[in-house]
């Protein structure tokens, strides 16, 4: 699968806590990440990651492409519910294309989780 992981700043320690979580699961699929957030995990943990752009330089936008391409099936985006982006419709316009194509999105750890879950399912 082809796994797309987002933080923004104040979520990327969550990130990195929940990546090694499931860094067993994870290294099996292709992770495409923002730049920062891809940065971050590759520090932390054994994964490699496709990293884009930083969101706020358009990392997000880059994601909504390969949505748009069919080359995203699952988003585990950890936002910053009580910070406002810069960026904030590059954010809108990501997450309306997760419904435009149908793409599996989570927004936060317990959610992430839930998706995850499911990839061992579908095994
Ligand atoms: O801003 C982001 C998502 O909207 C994340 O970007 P970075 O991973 O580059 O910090």
């Amino acid at each position: 699968m082809n796994i797309a992981l987002i933080a923004h700043d104040k979520k990327k320690d969550d990130m990195v806590v929940f990546v090694k979580r499931f860094e067993s699961i994870l290294k099996n699929h292709t992770l495409i990440t923002t730049g920062t957030t891809g940065l971050r995990i590759m520090e932390n943990t054994k994964l490699t990651c496709k990293r884009m752009k930083s969101g706020p330089l358009g990392g997000d936008l880059e994601i909504g492409a390969m949505i748009a391409n069919d080359e995203i099936d699952m988003i585990i985006f950890m936002r910053d519910p009580l910070t406002a982006q810069p960026h904030e419709p590059d954010i809108t316009a990501l997450l309306r294309l997760c419904d435009v194509y149908n793409v599996a999105l989570a927004t936060n750890a317990n959610s992430g989780e839930r998706l995850i879950e499911s990839i061992l399912v579908d095994l």
